[in-house]
């Protein structure tokens, strides 16, 4: 096949992991979590990351065994797109490990009782199969060997979502709404509706990548609030704090802090610092991505608490982790609502459809257009409008992705400690720490109809819900 997937067959070759490296039994694993796609589990000793794909329970066959092909392609994908856009700064790649039947069933036991309820009609089955090791970003990478740490170790992550509103002027008349809440928060009562969400989230992404202090903090705190599957923190690689377990947060941090004042204060600073830390690595020097339109946008939920002067002095820094998530998310410039109609005539000229398409948007890879909102002089309609899926479809994984932070107290500051893996907290004591990356799947062409679709049903249960066109009456 021509395209990036046959051009690095060979990462995967190189990267396999050997199973009898990797110690799977009840004592080593511990379940970790899950989205709709995968399921993870950790090996303790390793520090590694076990994920594996799942499939609906009457599945085909042919479904199930090409569960390889997919993670090979996610392996692919990862390296040869997604860490170049997303910086290696903030990614490792992962490796293939093949699992037997008996690995499998150890770590089926291992999920009992664990799994939440509104997953379980997914399952991973009860077959030889392939699986993907990564470093668990919820312990310290093991090149940060012998430091000065004390106390737990929290891993936080925070599935971020859609970051920026799309422009007005380019939303066809009746999702003009977009232009004033966010897909995050827009999205959210159909969700309830739907019965994929317990309760309408309090988190407005449009606050945590405002780059504002403030708003970051508000955005932090609703995390805390509705958690849902935007936050979960891990403290010495045991799930304490997620939808389903929303226990004490002074408990989650007991022995974490210095001293125990605003114990959670303290940590969404922490939080913030992580996110808005420079990365010089992460820095977009290399020209690959169009720079960041402003990130001052305000949704109808988000937290007002900036000031004038506070927006125009608050910026995410080049080189933070958001900044480049967000440059990542940007691609989509059209808005689904122009891009399905093009998506659906382009597929309609192609005699063989998806398929067709799908070869067409694979040689793009990283291209040298990539994010220009106008046609190239060396693109013909269709490549112009390729290219503008491949944005989107790449758009559409950062949009997904999740951040991992991981901190410990240190007990002092040690020179050879890189400053991009300390935070301080408001007395100026030392945090080490380290962040990542993960949930980087390509995402298919049949998202592309389904992303249209839910906008539509979207605005359509906002709209039901209130005539009255005051923006805050729709939350
Ligand atoms: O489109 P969204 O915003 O509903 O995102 C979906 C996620 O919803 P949520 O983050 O909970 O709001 C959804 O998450 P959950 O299943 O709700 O945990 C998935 O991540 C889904 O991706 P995929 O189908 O697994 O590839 C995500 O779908 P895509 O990002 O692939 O569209
Ligand atoms: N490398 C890792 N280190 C630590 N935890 C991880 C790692 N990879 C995954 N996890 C945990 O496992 C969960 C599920 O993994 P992942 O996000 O890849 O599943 P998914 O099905 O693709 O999710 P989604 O529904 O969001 O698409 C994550 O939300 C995270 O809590």
């Amino acid at each position: 096949m021509a395209g990036y997937f046959s051009k690095y067959n060979s990462i995967c070759q190189k990267d396999h992991k050997e199973r009898n490296e990797l110690e799977i039994s009840l004592t080593n694993c511990k379940y970790r979590g899950e989205g709709n796609a995968a399921v993870a589990i950790a090996l303790l000793k390793e520090k590694k990351v076990l994920r594996l794909l799942k499939s609906e329970k009457n599945e085909k066959e042919s479904m199930k065994r090409e569960v390889s092909d997919k993670l090979r392609r996610y392996v692919e994908f990862v390296h040869t797109v997604m860490k170049p856009l997303l910086s290696p700064a903030f990614l490792h790649c992962p490796n293939l490990v093949n699992l037997s039947v008996e690995d499998v069933r150890t770590l089926n036991k291992i999920m009992e009782g664990q799994r939440p309820d509104y997953r379980v009609w997914k399952l991973v089955p009860e077959a030889p199969t392939s699986a993907i090791v990564l470093q668990d970003y919820c312990t310290f990478p093991c090149t940060f060997p012998n430091l000065p740490t004390e106390g737990p170790v929290i891993g936080i992550e925070i599935k971020a979502k859609q970051g920026f509103l799309p422009p007005l002027e380019i939303l066809p008349k009746d999702q003009k709404i977009k232009a004033s809440i966010c897909r995050f928060c827009l999205l959210q009562h159909y969700k309830v509706k739907k019965g994929t969400k317990p309760s309408i989230s309090q988190y407005c992404p449009l606050d945590l990548f405002s780059g504002c202090p403030h708003r970051m903090k508000v955005a932090i705190q609703n995390l805390f609030k509705t958690p849902q599957n935007n936050l979960r923190i891990v403290r010495d690689q045991e799930i304490v704090y997620s939808r389903e377990k929303k226990g004490s947060l002074r408990t989650v941090f007991c022995d974490f802090f210095h001293n125990s004042e605003n114990e959670i204060d303290s940590f969404a600073l922490l939080i913030i610092q992580a996110l808005l830390k420079v990365f010089p690595g992460a820095i977009t020097s290399n020209g690959l991505l169009p720079a960041i339109k402003p990130c001052h946008q305000f949704c109808v939920k988000s937290s007002k608490l900036c000031s004038t002067e506070c927006a125009a002095s608050h910026v995410l820094p080049d080189g933070c982790v958001l900044h480049r998530i967000l440059q990542v998310q940007q691609l989509d410039t059209t808005d689904i609502a122009n891009l399905y109609p093009q998506f659906k005539a382009l597929k309609d000229q192609l005699n063989n459809g998806d398929s067709c398409l799908e070869k067409l948007l694979l040689v793009l890879a990283i291209h040298r257009g990539l994010g220009k909102t106008e046609r190239q002089s060396w693109e013909t309609e269709s490549s112009f409008i390729s290219r503008k899926i491949w944005e989107f479809l790449l758009s559409l994984t950062a949009k997904d992705c999740s951040i991992m932070v991981v901190m410990q107290r240190l007990k002092e500051r040690t020179a050879h400690i890189p400053d991009e893996n300390v935070l301080l907290d408001n007395n100026g004591r030392p945090y080490l720490f380290s962040l990542g990356l993960v949930d980087l799947d390509y995402k298919q062409l049949s998202k592309i109809e389904s992303a249209y679709y839910n906008d539509c049903q979207a605005i359509q249960i906002l709209q039901k819900r209130s005539n009255d066109t005051v923006p805050h009456k729709y939350c």
